[in-house]
This record gives structure tokens, C-alpha cells and sequence, in this order.
């Protein structure tokens, strides 16, 4: 079979984009909507991409930066196939082995935009990271170099400032960016016209992406290359349903990317959607994916199919998530609808275990406000987003480590569960602890959820009830029952 290489061919624009970050979202979602802009819009641009923590970039290398999106799913109610080669990436260099050619980039003259996702750990400020690092370990600290490159090369050109619009799940995460890089900025002592550059000449802005991408179908991707008739080792796949809120209206115009088949709202109020969206999008699958694995289930798909998995998921949503709003209003239940058949994709497979990633950090961001503002809105605590604690604390239930996991047992076979090494250390050592103990120990670690969840009241009860009833009746029938007893 031919490669894919030898079917298509990269194209040639201006590099007008820096993407921090080589992984599937980005490029199933910005790499995607920028090419096709590119198509239908003019945008006549292309990406210069940074891996951030690889040390080489072979795999790129090995298929010319070409690759293929999938997207498989329905759209307005029908079924919806779309295989779009992806080709306007211009190059793909490690921030490790291409350091200087890294730095090079921001030499570029048509460079406009820098478009990060180094998912919720990246965006972090480390006093260890020096200005002689090469590179400095954090994504802020690259930044700031990278900026003060381009900086010092153009004079502090005004017109040469770059528009910075991460995508990380984290809460303003533009405004986060901006707050670490002009940290570096003073603790390297780079100078006061660089600050004022920073603020005057550069945009830090908030964003929100929503997509859901599930990577390379490893299961289907010889199916996948006879349809296609090349090999690709960098396929990807999604869901049709894209969606970008960027926090900035005036760029608009700047940013002509936005397409029928990529939305994007330019808006002051990023945070209404993402409230919404990780509330109740991310909130339902961190809350149901842990119980469901454990019940035996692999996908999100088959959840959708099994009546007490979906029964769960209609009552956690509709009963508990949406009412935790301070104003509920239609928006949210349509909003809730269309995840409930986004989740029903037949074409895609999301797996349980690869949302389980780093729970304990998602947990604490994506379910806890939910169930605190619900708890303090009706003075009762909400079943499921309790329960959904328990199911979190069984699935982590283990005293074995793996090469950097640890692992669970589902039914006598082996499963991984992937979080922070030290977080991961100190639920080990927990687990051979009476059933009291272990939730109490991660009921008050504090660092993990930011308050000791023990002073919401009646919750350590609560999760200890659950947790011991579900390994009682085994998960799968103590999740039908409490659904009986909440319909
Ligand atoms: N997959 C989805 O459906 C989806 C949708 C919306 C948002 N996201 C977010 O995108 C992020 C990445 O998802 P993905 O599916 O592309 O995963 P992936 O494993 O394919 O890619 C992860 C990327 O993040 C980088 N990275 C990881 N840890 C880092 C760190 N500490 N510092 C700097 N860079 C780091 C890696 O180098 C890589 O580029 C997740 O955090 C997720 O929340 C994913
Ligand atoms: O990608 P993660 O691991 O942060 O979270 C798992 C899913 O909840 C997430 O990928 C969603 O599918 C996505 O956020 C939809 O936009």
C-alpha cells in the first residue's frame, strides 16, 4: 500500500501559526479548522508545530507533517463521513533536539498567532526554570524566551506582537499564560520595554474548545487504510461537532478561520461556555466513566446502551448537574441533549480508560463545583456526583504499581490507571487500610480536591455508604439499584 505521503503533498503558505503541542486534539481541531480555512476562507496559513516534550519528531518526519482527519459521526441527524488530509503543516520541530531551530521561529515575520495545548498540568509557573535552560522546562518558560527572541530581534516593533490563544481546559487560561510568562519576564530580569511589549503589543486571550477526539482508531486502522488506499500512522479521528469560543471579539477579522463545519463565537463571556461545557459535558464523563469501567463496560458508546449506565447518566445530568447552576435556564438542557447524542456516536470509540486519565485533577474540576453549588443550593447531597467519589476511589483501589501507574484489577484482569506519580504513591499506601480509613485519607487530602471534602456536610458518610454497598452487590447492580431509587 502506498504511504500517504506519496499521494499527497504538503502546502506551501506562510507560516502564520505557532502550535505548542503535537497531540490529537490539536490536530484534529485547530490543524483541521485551519486547513480548512485555508480551502474556504483564504486564510493562507500555515503551522509551524513545537512538541513540547518529545525529543524528536520522526513519526512527522516520517510522513512529511501529512495526515489524515476522520470525522465520523451525525450531523443534523444524519450520518456524517468527512476524510480530510491535513496539509498545511509546515514543519514539526522538537523544543529538545530543534532548539535553535525553535527559537528560529520567531524570527518569522508572517508569525501571528501561537496556539497551545499542553493539557491542564502545562500552564504552570516553576522557579527552577532558568533563562539559560535550553529550553526551560515549563510550556510558560519556552514562551517567554520564544517572545523575547522575537522581541529583541524586531526591536520591540509594535506591529511584530504575537496573539496567544491557548486551548487548555483550565480556567482563563489565557490570563493564567500571561500571568506566568510575565512572572519569567521579571524573575529573568528581561526588562521593562519587554513587559511593555507584552501588554501592549502581545493579546493573551481566554478560550474554550470543545470536540471530542479520540486519536488513532488502533482497533480499526486497517479498515481505515483500505478505505483510504495509503498507510498513515498519524490518522485521527473525531466527532463532526466542533466548537471554539475565543475571548477576544476583535479578532474576528484577524482570525478568519471560523467555517460552517468549525464554529467559532468570538466573545467578552468565555466563561458561560465554559461552565456549561465542563460541567456538563467533561462532568458526566469523569463522573460515569470510572463506575462503568468497573461494571464491565469499555465505551462510551456502549454506556449509552446499557439501561442503568444511561439511566445514571439521564439522572445525573438532568437532576444534578443542571440544577447546580445558579441560573438554570433551556440552554442548558439543550445543551445537555446534544452531549447525550454526541455520546451516542456509533462511529467513534472513546474509551473509558482513556478518560480515567488523571482523574483525581478532573474530578476535582469537573464534578466538585457541580455537587458544592448543588449541596449549597438544597441543603441535600446529590446522589450520583457522590456516588461518582466512591466509584472513583474503588477504580483507584490497589496496592500495586506498574511502570508508572498503578493496576487495578476489573474481574481478575489487569487494567492501568494513569495519574500524578505522587498522587498515585500516596493512594498506594492508602489501600491496605480498613474501608474507613482509605476514604477518610482521600476525603482530606486537601491537595487534591482543594478542600478537605469532609467538611461538606454529611459527605464522608455518604461516600463510605456507597463505597462499601458497591463492592457489597458488585458495582454493576448497585448502580441499578440506586437508579430504581431515583427515578
Ligand atoms: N481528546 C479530546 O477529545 C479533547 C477535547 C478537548 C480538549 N482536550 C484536551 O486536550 C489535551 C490533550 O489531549 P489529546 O487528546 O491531544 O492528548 P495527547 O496525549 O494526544 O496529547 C497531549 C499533548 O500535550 C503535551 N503535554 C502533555 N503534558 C504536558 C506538559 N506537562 N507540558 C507541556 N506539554 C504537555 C504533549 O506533548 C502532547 O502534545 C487534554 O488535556 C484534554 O483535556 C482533549
Ligand atoms: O481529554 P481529557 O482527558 O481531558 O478528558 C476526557 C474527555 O472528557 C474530553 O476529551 C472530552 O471528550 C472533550 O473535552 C470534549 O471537548
Amino acid at each position: 500500500m502506498k504511504k500517504i505521503q506519496e499521494v499527497y503533498q504538503r502546502q506551501a503558505y506562510p507560516v502564520r501559526v505557532l502550535q505548542i503541542g503535537e497531540g490529537n486534539f490539536l490536530r484534529a481541531f485547530v490543524d483541521y479548522g485551519i486547513d480548512l480555512a485555508n480551502e474556504k476562507r483564504g486564510f493562507n496559513g500555515s503551522v509551524a508545530v513545537v512538541m513540547p516534550r518529545a525529543k524528536t519528531n520522526t513519526r512527522f518526519a516520517a510522513q512529511d507533517n501529512i495526515y489524515s482527519v476522520c470525522v465520523r459521526g451525525k450531523k443534523a441527524g444524519k450520518t456524517y463521513k468527512e476524510n480530510r488530509v491535513i496539509s498545511c503543516l509546515d514543519r514539526v520541530v522538537s523544543a529538545y533536539s530543534d532548539y535553535k531551530e525553535f527559537l528560529q521561529l520567531a524570527e518569522l515575520p508572517s508569525l501571528e498567532f501561537v496556539i497551545s495545548n499542553t493539557t491542564e498540568a502545562g500552564i504552570v509557573y516553576s522557579d527552577d526554570d532558568a533563562y539559560e535552560d535550553k529550553p526551560p522546562k515549563s510550556y510558560p518558560a519556552k514562551l517567554t524566551k520564544f517572545l523575547f527572541t522575537r522581541f529583541e530581534h524586531f526591536s520591540g516593533a509594535k506591529e511584530k506582537g504575537l496573539v496567544m490563544l491557548p486551548v487548555e481546559l483550565i480556567d482563563h487560561n489565557g490570563q493564567m499564560l500571561k500571568k506566568c510568562v510575565k512572572a519569567y519576564a521579571k524573575k529573568w530580569m528581561l526588562g521593562d520595554a519587554f513587559a511593555a511589549w507584552l501588554d501592549e503589543s502581545c493579546l493573551f486571550v481566554d478560550t474554550l474548545v470543545d470536540r471530542i477526539v479520540t486519536g488513532y482508531p488502533r482497533n480499526d486502522a486497517a479498515k481505515y487504510e483500505q478505505e483510504l488506499g495509503y498507510e498513515d500512522a498519524l490518522l485521527d479521528q473525531c466527532e463532526p461537532f466542533a466548537f471554539w469560543a475565543i475571548g477576544e471579539p476583535s479578532l474576528e477579522k484577524r482570525f478568519p478561520i471560523a467555517t460552517e463545519d468549525f464554529p467559532i463565537v468570538f466573545t467578552k463571556d468565555v466563561d458561560a461556555y465554559k461552565r456549561r461545557k465542563v460541567r456538563i459535558l467533561n462532568g458526566a464523563h469523569t463522573s460515569m466513566a470510572l463506575g462503568a469501567y468497573l461494571a464491565g463496560l469499555d465505551y462510551v458508546g456502549e454506556c449509552m446502551k446499557d439501561a442503568d449506565i444511561r439511566r445514571q447518566l439521564e439522572q445525573l445530568v438532568y437532576q444534578e448537574i443542571v440544577p447546580a447552576f445558579h441560573k438554570e435556564d433551556d440552554s442548558l438542557r439543550d445543551f445537555a441533549a446534544s452531549v447525550f447524542e454526541r455520546f451516542e456516536n456509533p462511529f467513534v470509540n472513546h474509551s473509558l480508560l482513556a478518560i480515567s486519565l488523571n482523574s483525581i485533577a478532573k474530578w476535582r474540576a469537573r464534578v466538585l463545583p457541580s455537587l458544592m453549588d448543588y449541596e449549597q443550593n438544597t441543603k441535600v447531597l446529590p446522589k450520583w456526583l457522590t456516588f461518582s467519589l466512591a466509584a472513583l476511589l474503588a477504580f483507584y483501589h490497589t496496592v500495586e504499581k506498574g511502570n508508572g501507574c498503578l493496576i487495578g484489577y476489573r474481574n481478575g484482569k489487569p487494567y492501568e490507571i494513569h495519574d500524578d506519580a505522587e498522587k498515585l504513591d500516596r493512594v498506594a499506601s492508602w489501600a491496605a487500610l480498613p474501608d474507613e480509613v482509605y476514604v477518610r485519607k482521600f476525603l482530606q487530602a486537601d491537595d487534591f480536591w482543594g478542600i478537605d471534602l469532609r467538611t461538606i456536610p454529611g459527605f464522608y458518610d455518604a461516600v463510605l455508604h456507597h463505597y462499601e454497598l458497591l463492592q457489597l452487590m458488585g458495582i454493576k447492580s448497585y448502580i441499578k439499584k440506586l437508579g430504581e431509587y431515583m427515578a
